[in-house]
């Protein structure tokens, strides 16, 4: 398949897609929600060994993308490209039409992109509710300590609802290295909402948590995506949550983007199964 794709079929008010159209030198089909993200010929290389090549792809406003791939794929590598943690090689990534391939990580945070790790990143001997709290400040930028202490109540509403929204109200007092897993995966979800990103990149939420806490996680994302209508991006090796949340599936292998397409189309794509060989999709 080309390593190219844009979205495969209209999308309904909620930003899901009713249809499917696949690959390059196929005619998309008409969208209610614009493009959104877009990715062209992207690529990066460490002394010259291609790690990520040649990805071009549109996610489409609303719409839910999950990235599969053996090891090593490429998956993160992609993510670290879009979010701006890694420069790219070659190409390009635009933000509602503008081209932000050279912007830092901080400037693509302020258009509305946000992103989080494969490893947790919160700090033990800080409560639940200071790192939103913390997360709130920074999203307002260099005159934050001015404005919280200005609007210290509307800070507690934000800090407050997003809690309740991630499910971690009952834990706003609690450090997060007492935290279980799942609800660690939770507060770095609160502090990225907290800034309102509108495009989000989740590198496996799921990684660590129990079997037991994978269902609410899952259900906090789908809202996250349904009802909140944010477009989300996720790295994923849970296959069954994948299914369950993404409108389309990209396939990463050997850093290139093999496929992009319905869940159901890619499950049946034999160069999707060719690829992994031997291992169950
Ligand atoms: N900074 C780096 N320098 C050199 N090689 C790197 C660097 N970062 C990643 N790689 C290599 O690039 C390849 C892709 O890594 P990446 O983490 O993006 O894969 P992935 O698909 O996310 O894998 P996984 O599913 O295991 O997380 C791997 O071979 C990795 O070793």
């Amino acid at each position: 398949m080309a390593n190219s794709a844009s979205a495969p079929g209209p999308v309904t008010p909620g930003g899901h897609r009713t249809g499917t159209e696949r690959g390059a030198g196929t005619r998309p089909a008409a969208t209610t929600a614009g493009p959104v993200l877009r990715l062209r010929d992207l690529g990066w290389s460490v002394r010259g060994v291609p790690i990520v090549q040649e990805v071009s792809c549109t996610v489409h406003e609303g719409e839910f993308v999950a990235f599969i791939g053996p090891n090593g794929a490429g998956k993160t590598s992609l993510f670290n490209l879009v979010s701006g943690i890694c420069p790219a090689s070659a190409g390009t990534v635009e933000l509602d039409g503008a081209d932000i391939t050279g912007a830092g990580v901080h400037a693509r945070a302020r258009r509305g992109l946000g992103r989080t790790f494969q490893t947790s990143s919160l700090w033990a001997g800080m409560t639940v509710a200071d790192h939103v709290r913390l997360a709130a400040q920074a999203a307002e930028g260099p005159r934050a300590s001015y404005r919280l202490w200005r609007r210290a109540d509307r800070y507690r509403r934000q800090v407050a609802d997003t809690l309740e929204r991630t499910e971690l109200a009952h834990r706003a007092d609690t450090l997060a290295g007492a935290l279980s897993h799942g609800e660690k995966r939770k507060l770095e979800l609160a502090v990225l909402l907290v800034g309102d990103p509108r495009v989000i990149l989740l590198d496996e939420p799921m990684a660590g948590v129990s079997a037991e806490e994978v269902p609410a996680l899952t259900a906090l994302i789908r809202s996250v995506h349904r009802d909140l209508g944010r477009t989300v991006l996720m790295v994923e090796h849970h296959m069954d949550v994948l299914l369950e949340l993404a409108d389309r599936l990209a396939v990463m292998h050997h850093g290139t983007l093999l496929a992009l397409d319905t869940p159901a189309a890619v499950m049946a794509d034999p160069t999707v199964q060719e690829a992994y060989l031997g291992e169950a999709l």
